[in-house]
């Protein structure tokens, strides 16, 4: 048997660190902070300056905390509210109680795996073009994956929220504008995280507020023109959306930027990964490619062709296993309450991580290793393996996600087999999402 790759991770920590020093290394990204016994331990609590926190590691656990005392433990963190009102405003990803529910209503049904059928062909349109630049590229040439699957990924979301053509034209404009707000909220959550007073928080939002009316001013525009053009029938999430329910100018935007936050990112860090996976362990990848080419044949595939590519959604669950592009779910306690026997009080941080959950030794057989087999040969742990989160708040792109992914990776993978650039070492970083860094430099090879 072919030797399996075991792909990097922090240094997993021997003894609890100092205040300062995780302080530290949350600084640097929320996956230095686990302690070696973090991964097999159930349930734990600690500490952090005012804020006490409860981790969930365990199937029941999530499923108490996520879903049966889901009321509960319904709102989302400080930091995340922190990081991303100024963009979201009360938009679903954010907001809670009858706001959320309200949104949930609206958002769900237009992202739905029964829209699938009218979505599916942008991500189909989208993976060919992608599959034609990359063949056009000579072998031996140099790429940076992430950015490719970033550049790729918007093209996908911009598109069928405003349309082909606008969403084609404006996808760069958009992606530049989030891209700055990340930069700054960045370094801006920490201090809601720990319990810190308020101002000193909102000093560190200035900059945070600016980015966020740029990119409201691009998305006000933006959806002015979806509304205002003839309804041509093609996919549009901004006109589903409005058609749906009656929404103000400014919900809309909220859920238009939501949307884009949310399905963006998170579906170009996957790709990445799996990339860079697959460059790691040649036996899965000539697999993909085999499978790949005897079911399209050289084609794009479509939505039809998703459940002929067992091995192709294999190796995204094994990428979004590995390496979850959400890697702390967290909530913050809205009266006291209890969990695994223990009192939780009101405020507390609630979090259920899937970075811990997804290489937990109880439930995962060799967890670090890379083997995407192990999802075709049984289903994964349930409330064990939180990729899209659980219970009444999870993904409501958990279809658009997987369909989109599996489509772009198996029409990728019938032309082209991308090489680590020998001499880079990836490190895995997590602020708001999990990425590889923040470039992934490859090296083009014909599949
Ligand atoms: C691989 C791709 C994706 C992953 C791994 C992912 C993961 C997640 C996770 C973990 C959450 C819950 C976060 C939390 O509880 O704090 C979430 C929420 C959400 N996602 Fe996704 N997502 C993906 C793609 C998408 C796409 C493509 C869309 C839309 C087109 C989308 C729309 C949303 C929305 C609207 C929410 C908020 C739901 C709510 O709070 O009720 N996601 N996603």
């Amino acid at each position: 048997m072919a030797e399996e790759f075991i792909p990097p991770h922090p240094p997993r920590l021997e003894k609890r660190p100092s205040l300062l020093r995780s302080i530290a290394l949350f600084r640097r990204s929320m996956l230095d902070v686990w302690m070696k016994g973090h991964f097999a331990s159930d349930f734990f609590a600690t500490k952090i300056l005012r804020r006490r926190i409860f981790v969930c590691n365990s199937p029941d656990t999530v499923r108490e905390a996520f879903v049966e005392k889901a009321e509960t433990f319904h709102r989302k963190s400080p930091q995340q509210r922190y990081a991303l009102e100024p963009l979201l405003g009360d938009g679903l990803f954010v907001s809670e109680g009858e706001t959320w529910r309200q949104r949930r209503r609206a958002v769900a049904p237009v992202t739905h795996a029964s829209r699938m059928r009218e979505l599916a062909p942008v991500m189909t349109e989208v993976a060919g073009e992608w599959a034609d630049r990359w063949r056009a590229l000579p072998d031996g040439a140099e790429i940076d994956a992430l950015e490719e699957m970033a550049r790729m990924t918007a093209e996908v979301i911009c598109r069928t929220l405003f349309g082909r053509a606008l969403g084609s034209a404006s996808a760069e404009t958009v992606v530049h504008a989030f891209s700055a707000y990340q930069a700054r909220v960045g370094q801006t959550a920490l201090g809601a995280m720990l319990n810190l007073p308020e101002a000193i928080s909102s000093l560190q939002g200035f900059g945070t507020r600016r980015e966020a009316r740029r990119i409201h001013a691009v998305l006000d525009e933006l959806i002015a023109a979806v509304l205002a053009a003839p309804d041509v029938g093609e996919a549009s999430l901004v006109r589903a959306l409005s058609a749906l329910q009656a929404m103000e100018p400014w919900a809309l935007r909220n859920e238009a930027a939501t949307l884009f936050m949310a399905g963006h990112e998170t579906t170009a860090n996957t790709m990445a990964w799996s990339w860079y996976l697959l460059s790691q362990s040649s036996a899965d990848a000539q697999r993909l490619a085999d499978e790949a080419k005897a079911v399209l044949g050289g084609r794009s595939a479509t939505l039809e062709d998703v459940d002929s590519l067992p091995f192709a959604r294999a190796v995204i669950e094994e990428s979004l296993r590995l390496y979850p592009p959400v890697p702390v779910l967290a909530r913050e306690a809205l009266e006291d309450g209890e969990l695994a026997g223990r009192p939780v009080p009101k405020g507390s941080l609630v979090l259920v991580v899937p970075w811990l959950l997804h290489r937990n030794p109880k439930l995962w057989d060799a967890p670090d290793t890379f083997r995407p087999a192990r999802f075709l040969d049984a289903s994964p742990p349930r409330y064990g393996y939180v990729p899209f989160a659980i219970g009444p708040r999870v993904c409501t792109g958990q279809q658009f996600g997987m369909v989109e992914t599996v489509i772009c990776l198996a029409t990728l993978a019938q032309h082209a087999a991308p090489r680590l650039k020998p001499g880079h070492k990836v490190a895995p970083v997590s602020r708001l999402t999990l990425r590889p860094g923040d470039a992934l430099p490859m090296v083009m090879r014909k599949a």
